[in-house]
């Protein structure tokens, strides 16, 4: 075995509930000898463990049984493990994958966590007591995160790839539903920080300025409420570990000028405590508002908004990631089917030109639980149009929406208008006009 590392693909699939045997780790090594070392060691983490060394198997051992867990030892960046990780990505979903390297590499470490790995262990460091615990916490990692490939997305993944490394305050920006809580989740998961706590506060939840100061800073002893661990407030928890702050705009402005002094010093001052304590743990804000507009308003701090306006990561909305929508779909419908144990339909053509042609307003989460009810309401092994109940919004026959529909047509028919206009179900001079309405040039495709 060349190079050792092991990494694991951030779940977004919940299994925390599984009883133990449904672990099932499959281990693949193009040398025998190695994986069986590696079935040794993974053995005695108390999964069940099975080896290959052709590619070729593990890809069909995979596609046929359900594995929670694939370990790869990947010897260079382009060997025939990273190939198998990158299968996955694609084909396997709601699986953590775990790959192993002997030696440190950068560039082999940066590959791998660009296949969607999130944790990085070496085989001369493989304690027993560490990868138990490891594997637990991946179990324990809530759903699966889907890599979106659409162009309208790339900039995101980016910036998300390169914010797992930094340690500096972020603030991620966009409307419901894109993902915003899930890439707060990601990039802890993928962060050195990923074995300390990721704490989330969801803001909008609180009640009273009072009880916000205490959910922060933490309550008297004795009291006993859900979200304070030991009386500790959610700055206690989070030290060394990640706060993630959800629609920041709902806390009240002293609660805001409070975080303020924590980004700008590094310490608050505990509920019970008279001084201040180091807060080490770095904080994650999400927002669906424009702050500036808030701070104009004297709504929001202005403290607080010169500490986070610097580091914005915008989530683009759905209707500007169209090619994201099918393989989204494909992903939830896999993961609600290994959640149930149904073997997986297709979408039908009527399905996917009807998931195409709508306006996801609330984007990621209307998409989500559209799938979520098609699952549980489709007979037989496919999922066809009459599967799909859409909710109807006034936006969709808003002005926005011809102009995504009318693109998507032109998109999904490679500029074609005669099949662009039966997609939309009209004729082609009405497509003509829509195209000129929009402002959309006649060689568009
Ligand atoms: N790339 C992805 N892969 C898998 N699931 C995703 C992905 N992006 C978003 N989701 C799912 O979409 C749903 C909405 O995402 P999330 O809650 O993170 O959005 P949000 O921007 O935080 O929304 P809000 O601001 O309304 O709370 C969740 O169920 C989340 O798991």
């Amino acid at each position: 075995m060349d190079e050792f590392l092991i990494t694991t693909q951030n779940s977004l699939m919940n299994i925390d509930n599984d009883p133990p045997s449904s672990r099932r780790l499959l281990i693949y090594s193009s040398r025998i000898e190695d994986g069986k070392k590696l079935e040794e060691v993974f053995s005695k983490t108390g999964t069940k463990v099975q080896t290959t060394n052709s590619v070729s198997d593990a890809k069909r051992i995979l596609e046929r049984n359900d594995f929670s867990m694939l370990v790869v030892a990947v010897a260079d960046k382009d060997c025939d493990g990273m190939k198998l990780l990158e299968w996955t990505n694609d084909t396997i979903l709601g699986i953590k994958k775990v790959g192993i390297a002997k030696n440190q590499c950068v560039e082999l470490y940066n590959k791998v966590y660009k296949l969607g790995a999130d944790h990085l262990f070496y085989f001369d460091s493989l304690v027993i007591d560490k990868l138990t615990l490891a594997i637990e916490e991946l179990h324990k990692n809530g759903k699966r995160w889907f890599e979106r490939k659409s162009g309208g997305f790339q900039g995101c993944s980016k910036r998300i790839i390169a914010e797992c490394s930094s340690d500096a305050t972020l603030l991620l920006a966009g409307p419901h539903g894109v993902g915003k809580s899930a890439i707060a989740r990601l990039i802890h998961d993928n962060s050195p920080r990923r074995s300390e706590p990721f704490i989330v506060a969801e803001c909008a939840h609180y009640m009273s300025a009072a009880e916000t100061m205490d959910i922060f800073r933490g309550k008297e002893l004795g009291i006993k409420h859900p979200l304070y661990r030991n009386q500790q407030g959610l700055l206690a928890q989070a030290n060394r570990g990640t706060l993630f702050i959800h629609e920041v705009c709902h806390l009240p402005i002293h609660v805001q000028e409070v975080l303020a002094t924590v980004i700008q010093r590094g310490v608050f001052t505990p509920q019970n405590l008279t001084k201040e304590v180091k807060f080490s743990g770095r904080i994650i804000f999400s927002t669906n508002v424009d702050l500036a507009e808030k701070v104009r308003a004297g709504e929001f701090s202005e403290a607080l908004y010169h500490c986070i306006h610097s580091n914005v990561l915008r989530v683009p909305p759905l209707s500007d990631c169209l090619d994201d929508v099918i393989p989204l779909a494909e992903c939830f419908i896999k993961q609600y089917c290994a959640e149930n144990g149904l073997s997986v339909p297709r979408l039908t053509k009527g399905a996917i030109n009807k998931l195409n042609n709508h306006i996801w307003v609330s984007n990621v989460r209307e998409l989500y639980s559209t799938i979520v009810r098609a699952c549980s309401e489709y007979r037989g092994d496919t999922i066809g149009k009459d599967d799909i109940t859409l909710y109807e919004t006034e936006k969709e026959v808003s002005h926005h929406s011809r102009r995504y529909r009318v693109t998507k047509a032109l998109q999904h028919t490679k500029g074609n208008k005669a099949q662009a206009a039966k997609l939309l179900e009209i004729n082609r001079t009405t497509l003509y006009a829509w195209m000129k309405a929009e402002g959309i040039s006649k060689d568009y495709r």
